[in-house]
């Protein structure tokens, strides 16, 4: 493709992200999915662009005046990649599959832009660090004094970090696999399976991949299904499923042995996980759809599981350097809505753990009203009586963890992974424990130190 048949394209991708509900990676896979014609270094340009784009999303309609995609892209050409008029002219020719050649006001527009920085002192706040006006509030009170850093942090590119799957192989067999598929991984941060890949491979296309030697997750979310503390031979619940991310790490974990019950109410997102826990070799979990027959499955298995895995529905706040334009997507209601599904959810899981278990709560939210709050509003309420928060720092030893990496003191109870801080997806975790039968259940208030 020619430089501006890739611009064209990357039009193309980011009209249709405007109108579709779905995520950006959603719509960009259907998208390149029905362009076979396009080679990787095509596909390459045209997301590095799209996603830019969408990473530039308030900053660039600031300049625009909420301008149309086509306007955000030539103020980017001029604003990011520092292109003079005559070169965009250049490249919007509207022969073959050019864009169309600049409109007088586009040319104005072009013209304008020449030589302003990106980000003028006079941009409001909001716009400078791409986050919805409503949305700073929450967000500066959550993140501490260094919120700044952190959103920034947020907003950048994120790696591609794999499990090593120890069903079939250890890290650094999975590390050797791959580098003879051509591909080079080092260590991620925190969790000791965790490899991290320097720039963008088709893995789904080598061996290792195909194989089930690696799955795809952030190390934080590896950190996060490793402090569940599994063991062989525990029955294991993992209530929000969905396509298995964290499933994935806790069967390895099992190694083979135990009950693994893996639930979600959508039904495609656990075909998806369906398809991940075969090709990792993973034979000992069932899969429950909680449509109203799974609902009532699970209500006969109160007291049943040694651990379960909240993995709630949340605002993915912590997850924006994955799914940019997610931000704009958050309403208000939504975070109303989602803290009261969350407390549904805990109620829940609460009922399925077994005396002396444990309910992990996670979110990849950075939001206080999502993490903390929830627990605390758990801990002091009818549902989490008998429950206590487990010291972060003991759950990790317990897991296996090294020590000297523990990111929080002896008495944290509740654990804060971030891009700025830890190099992860942002990460909530705390882990809640049941009393055990006959255990003495005076002592501290538990909610007062998350
Ligand atoms: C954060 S995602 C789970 C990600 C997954 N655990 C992973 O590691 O890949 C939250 C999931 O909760 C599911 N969910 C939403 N409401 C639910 C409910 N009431 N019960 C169970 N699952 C629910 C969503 O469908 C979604 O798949």
């Amino acid at each position: 493709m020619t430089p501006g048949a890739r611009l064209a394209a990357s039009l193309d991708l980011l009209t249709e992200i405007a109108a579709d509900p779905r995520p950006a990676d959603a719509v960009a896979q259907t998208f390149l999915r029905a362009r076979r014609y396009m080679g990787a270094g095509d596909r390459r340009a045209v997301t590095e662009r799209v996603y830019g784009l969408l990473r530039r999303h308030a900053r660039l309609g600031w300049w625009t005046g909420d301008g149309s995609p086509r306007e955000r892209l030539i103020a980017d050409l001029v604003l990011t990649d520092r292109l003079p008029p005559k070169a965009i002219k250049a490249l919007f020719t509207g022969q073959g599959h050019d864009p169309e050649p600049l409109t007088s006001a586009e040319r104005t527009l072009a013209d304008r832009l020449v030589g302003q920085p990106l980000e003028p002192r006079e941009m409001p706040e909001a716009a400078r660090l791409e986050l919805p006006d409503w949305l700073l509030p929450a967000l500066t009170e959550s993140l501490g004094p260094d919120w700044r850093a952190a959103l920034a942090a947020l907003n950048a590119e994120a790696p591609l970090d794999l499990r090593a799957n120890t069903l079939k192989t250890d890290r650094d067999g999975a590390r050797a696999a791959l580098a003879e598929a051509g591909i080079k991984a080092t260590d991620g941060p925190l969790a000791p399976l965790a490899l991290r890949v320097a720039g963008r491979v088709n893995l789904a296309a080598t061996a290792p991949f195909r194989d089930g030697l690696v799955e795809v997750q952030d190390a934080g979310s590896q950190v996060a299904a490793a402090l569940a503390g599994v063991t062989p031979g525990m029955a294991v619940c993992d209530l929000c499923a969905g396509a298995g991310g964290k499933t994935l790490a806790l069967a390895a974990a099992m190694a083979g042995r135990g009950r693994l019950v893996a639930c979600d109410v959508s039904a495609p997102r656990l075909d998806r996980a369906k398809v991940r826990l075969r090709r990792a070799g993973v034979h000992n979990a069932t899969l429950h759809v909680l449509d109203e027959t799974g609902r009532k499955w699970l209500k006969r298995q109160t007291g049943g599981f040694d651990r379960v895995l909240v993995d709630a529905p949340c605002s993915g706040t912590g997850a924006w350097r994955r799914n940019p334009d997610a931000r704009w997507r958050l309403a208000p209601e939504s975070l109303e809505s989602l803290a009261a599904e969350q407390d549904g959810l805990l109620a829940r899981a609460a009922r399925l753990v077994k005396p002396g278990g444990r309910l992990i709560y996670v979110t990849c939210s950075v939001l206080r009203g999502e993490n903390e709050d929830r627990v605390a509003a758990f801990l002091n309420g009818p549902a989490g009586e008998g429950f206590t928060a487990v010291p972060v720092a003991r759950a990790w030893g317990e897991a296996g963890l090294p020590a000297e990496t523990c990111p929080v003191g002896p008495d944290a109870t509740a654990l804060r992974l971030s891009p700025a801080d830890h190099d992860t997806d942002g990460f909530f975790v705390a882990v809640l424990e049941k009393a055990a039968e006959g255990a003495d259940r005076t002592g501290p208030s538990p909610a007062s130190s998350v």
